[in-house]
């Protein structure tokens, strides 16, 4: 399927964003852990919690986490301290982002895990027990989802947790959003030096939580602010002093033209006028806002050069070749150098005519592409159901702030 998104002579509109999944998926594991009696409360309803709310409840053998990162690391840690044996799988293209990091990890802590296919990579048979706890070191440069799928079991081991996290660390505000949460259900948790994280033995309480609307959802609305002619963006959610850390995507929209006023339902959006005439900027911390502000700044003209793009290459897609590719249809020649950096000096080519934007399966293709069409007169994004998996209702969004979405054959 694909649809054709147009866009209005301005936009301004109340947009109730949708519930961060990274929170939600975190609230669900250590609720589950703390044998909770309260449910989190405002849990995303997108594929990537839908699928952990049902692993939890589920007995079945087999647990299908689909596409879902977060789902699939965070339960491998789960399942090996929980009684009983079972299978995690996913999608073709989760069965492709590796896992060994966390495996041998868990494997040093005593779990028993093996691999159902291919060595490093999902499907896992995973064989519950309790364990020990102790000192660990694992590379901290892959995915930061290992270590906060380490940290969340590790209030409940018998000697706690010690860990070591070798190279540079990526993605270091999700671990702190992991210890933010670990945290607030009682467990004692703290750095104990850059490259080092301590966790004490001791069990999480049961507290009533309600989960942040979703910051990485937001951005997609700043863009429509920096690309719209005339914008204002009422998002209700969210907060100035947010466990996210996307939610960084407000300072940096100050670059491309947008202000940020926080009010008792959430975040105002305005533009400004005044833009940076290149932006350079390294995503190590903000991995998810890479997408959004590559398309922004190419359809806005704006030079870029973005690293810390280590990550990319292993999410949903290959988001570096992606947006390369995709971005070629609109005009704009982006390269890649060697060291995780994307670039984009200005150079163009000659645009397709009806260009058609491929989605590879990522959300965040279909949402950051999206607004490129109030630059342009119209866009064709393909397979545009993917943003459940983040943002269930982002095209139903779109149509109450005025653009035209039609169905292609
Ligand atoms: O812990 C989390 O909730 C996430 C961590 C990040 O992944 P990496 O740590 O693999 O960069 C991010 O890209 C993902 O969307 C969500
Ligand atoms: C990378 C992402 O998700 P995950 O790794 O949890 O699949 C994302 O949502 O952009």
């Amino acid at each position: 399927m694909r649809i054709q998104v147009s866009a209005p002579a301005q936009v301004c509109t109340d947009i109730q964003l949708p519930a961060s999944k990274s929170i939600s998926n975190r609230a669900l594991i250590i609720n589950a852990l703390a044998k909770g009696t309260y449910k989190p409360e405002n849990l995303s309803d997108c594929d990537d919690t839908n699928v952990m709310v049902k692993a939890l409840a589920s007995q079945d053998e087999t647990i299908d986490i689909m596409a879902a990162g977060t789902a699939m690391r965070f339960l491998t840690a789960f399942l090996s301290v929980t009684e009983g044996t079972r299978v995690i799988t996913g999608t073709e293209r989760m069965q492709q982002r590796p896992i060994e990091i966390l495996v041998n990890a868990l494997k040093m802590l005593g779990a028993e895990i093996k691999y159902e296919r291919s060595n490093g990579f999902p499907p896992l048979r995973i064989s519950g027990k309790p364990l020990e706890g102790g000192a660990i070191s694992l590379k901290g440069n892959v995915s930061s989802q290992y270590i906060s799928a380490l940290l969340m079991i590790a209030p409940i081991l018998k000697n706690g947790l010690k860990m070591t996290l070798t190279g540079d660390i990526i993605s270091k505000p999700y671990i702190n959003l992991t210890l933010q949460l670990m945290k607030d259900f009682g467990a004692e948790a703290e750095w104990l030096y850059d490259n080092c994280i301590e966790v004490r033995p001791k069990p999480y309480t049961s507290v009533p939580f309600t989960v942040e609307s979703d910051w990485s959802a937001a951005s997609y609305w700043y863009q429509m602010a920096a690309l719209a002619p005339q914008a204002e963006i009422q998002l209700n959610g969210l907060f100035a002093d947010s466990y996210q850390g996307d939610s960084k995507v407000a300072e940096l929209f100050t670059e491309l033209g947008v202000e940020t006023i926080f009010n008792s339902k959430g975040a105002l959006l305005r533009k400004t006028g005044v833009c940076c005439e290149q932006m350079e900027y390294n995503f190590i911390n903000e991995p998810d806002l890479t997408q959004t502000f590559a398309v922004t700044c190419a359809v806005m003209g704006i030079p870029f050069r973005f690293s810390g793009l280590h990550t990319l290459k292993i999410k949903e897609t290959d988001r570096i070749a992606a947006l390369i590719a995709e971005l070629s249809k609109l005009g704009y020649v982006l390269k890649e150098t060697g060291k995780a950096t994307l670039y984009w000096d200005g150079e163009r080519q000659s645009v397709s005519e009806t260009p058609a934007i491929k989605t590879y399966e990522d959300h965040r293709m279909a949402m950051a592409f999206a607004p490129a069409c109030l630059r342009i007169p119209s866009i064709t994004i393909c397979d545009p159901q993917v943003v459940s998996k983040s943002y269930p209702h982002y095209w139903e969004d779109l149509t109450k702030a005025g653009f035209s979405i039609q169905q292609e054959d």
